[in-house]
């Protein structure tokens, strides 16, 4: 049955429904059930087939393929604008997408078409038209792969975002994995023009491995034979891995050293891990520009006008965002790993260098409690100098959830059916991080409050009482769900 109802709102509601519940996230997880692997490829193909396509159709998109632990959308992010630039320049690519994830403000900008996200409109066309096929189509077009009518979530959101970009006519796609590589939904590309391994490290151990080499195993899924491959430094245990990959799949890998061009190229910010983000991105961006005939000769000497334009205008938000309002200076960033958030606390504690008004976090990891041991690096990062000393890190410290607002609750593009309703309402893992905050930052004046507007607001109402000439440095971290949640109320008060 074709679904009557078509606005964004409308497949916003049906996409929350396609969240795996909690409770079955927990009944999984209690009896040992792995994510699917090999299966969820098989199925992927199986609803590529049910909604029209091979993966043959999507070599038509001149796909750049990227996974990693850390830098990986910044990487996408970094090669779109670059596109961009060749866009204003030459007229091509002819039309770009880029599919990354999660979303900040809003489900549509995981999709991208000419680096502006699709329309609420387009979004719902190519939504439900993915929907009725499906439901057109509920005869497995392979017996021997078991699926239900819809997949979920992020692996639908893979399906509409080729459907688009196909029917839209891009040129140049560039997708970013979503977990992993191996099995990830994004992983059909059979002939990527190139494929990029940015920073590895520790994350989503429970689906990947609890080592750096297992995690390595499965972002190498992402190379394929007959496409060049390209990393950044890594730890070497990854490096052996990633090279034994690409030797077993006769991939032509080349680790890449920092681009010593980006010497003088303003990238934002100027920090070790955005150049290896930026160098990766130059490599991969050469590379599909060549194959489209747009970029004939590539200096040694120095970058093309059109790639340090691109580098320097790229604009990635909740990365290292800065947004200065009345007596607060925000200071946004979606890390949530050890590694990210050990960059990231550095990143804020060299922003405000010199700055004397009161320090506030506000922070959040919803459902990982285990995050707690990710805050002792973050105050040490914010040790205050020697004139200084006596005074804590953060004077003070906010724990809050990803619920949006305090009256109406969670915008609808920000609905998480995955985590457990009741946790939140306790405010558990909150209190948690609060506890371990005032034991190793005493005089940290540390709350607990229920949504982000509190949080934020909290943080207006200590910029009130500070003294004339001061703002407040407030750092809002630990998870892109927090950040893009603040973003989105920050521009509402901007609007106004
Ligand atoms: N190469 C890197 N090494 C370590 N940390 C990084 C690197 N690149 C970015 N970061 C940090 O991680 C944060 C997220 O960056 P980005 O979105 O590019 O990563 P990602 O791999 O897409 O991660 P995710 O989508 O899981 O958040 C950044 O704001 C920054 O603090």
């Amino acid at each position: 049955m074709a679904s009557t109802s078509r606005s964004y709102n409308d497949a916003i509601d049906k996409l929350n429904e396609l969240q795996t519940p909690f409770a079955v996230i927990q009944a999984r997880h209690q009896a040992g059930i792995l994510p699917d692997s090999v299966l969820g490829i098989a199925k992927m193909r199986a609803y590529l087939t049910r909604i029209g396509y091979t993966p043959a159709d999507l070599d038509r998109l001149n796909i750049i393929h990227v996974a990693g632990t850390k830098g990986k959308g910044s990487t996408c992010a970094f090669v779109d604008s670059i596109f961009s630039q060749y866009q204003q320049r030459h007229g091509g690519p002819r039309k770009t997408g880029l599919f990354t994830s999660p979303h900040l403000m809003a489900v549509r900008e995981r999709i991208r078409i000419d680096s502006k996200p699709i329309s609420e409109e387009l979004f719902a066309k190519y939504f439900f038209e993915v929907w009725d096929r499906l439901e057109e189509s509920r005869e497995a077009p392979d017996p021997e792969v078991p699926f239900g009518s819809k997949p979920v979530y992020a692996r639908y959101l893979t399906l509409v975002s080729w459907h688009a970009f196909l029917q839209e006519g891009v040129e140049a796609a560039v997708y970013e994995t979503g977990i992993g590589g191996e099995y990830d939904s994004t992983n059909l590309v059979s002939s990527p023009v190139a494929s990029g391994i940015s920073t590895l490290g520790i994350d989503h151990v429970a689906v990947l491995g609890d080592t750096v080499e297992k995690i390595a195993w499965h972002k190498a899924g992402i190379m394929k034979t007959g496409s060049p491959a390209f990393t950044i430094e890594q730890l070497p245990g990854a490096a052996e891995v990633l090279v034994n990959r690409a030797k077993e799949k006769n991939v032509d890998l080349q680790a890449l050293k920092i681009d010593r061009r980006l010497e003088g190229v303003k990238i934002r910010p100027n920090a070790t891990f955005q150049k290896k983000n930026a160098t990766l991105a130059i490599a991969l961006a050469e590379t599909a520009l060549r194959k489209l005939g747009l970029l004939k000769e590539m200096p040694e000497s120095e970058l093309p006008r059109e790639f340090i334009d691109g580098l320097e205008k790229c604009v990635f938000r909740g990365r290292c965002e800065v947004k200065e309002e009345k007596k607060v200076t925000w200071h946004l960033d979606g890390a949530h790993t050890a590694d990210s958030l050990k960059m990231s606390s550095k990143w804020f504690a060299s922003e405000i260098t010199g700055r004397t008004g009161p320090r506030v976090m506000i922070f959040n990891q919803q459902g990982r409690v285990e995050a707690v041991d990710f805050l002792q690096p973050i105050c040490n990062a914010l040790k205050r100098s020697d004139d200084d000393t006596g005074k804590p890190s953060f004077d003070h410290v906010v724990f809050c959830t990803n619920v949006t607002y305090a009256q109406t609750g969670y915008k609808r593009d920000f609905v998480n059916n995955t985590i457990d309703p009741s946790e939140v309402d306790k405010l558990t893992v909150q209190r948690s991080f609060a506890e371990k905050w005032s034991s190793i930052d005493p005089k940290a004046k540390v709350v607990v409050l229920p949504t982000i507007e509190d949080a934020l607001n909290y943080a207006r109402g200590v910029a009130e009482g500070a003294p004339e000439g001061e703002s407040v440095q407030a750092y809002v971290t630990g998870s892109l769900h927090l950040v893009g949640g603040a973003l989105g109320i920050l521009e509402e008060a901007d609007a106004l």
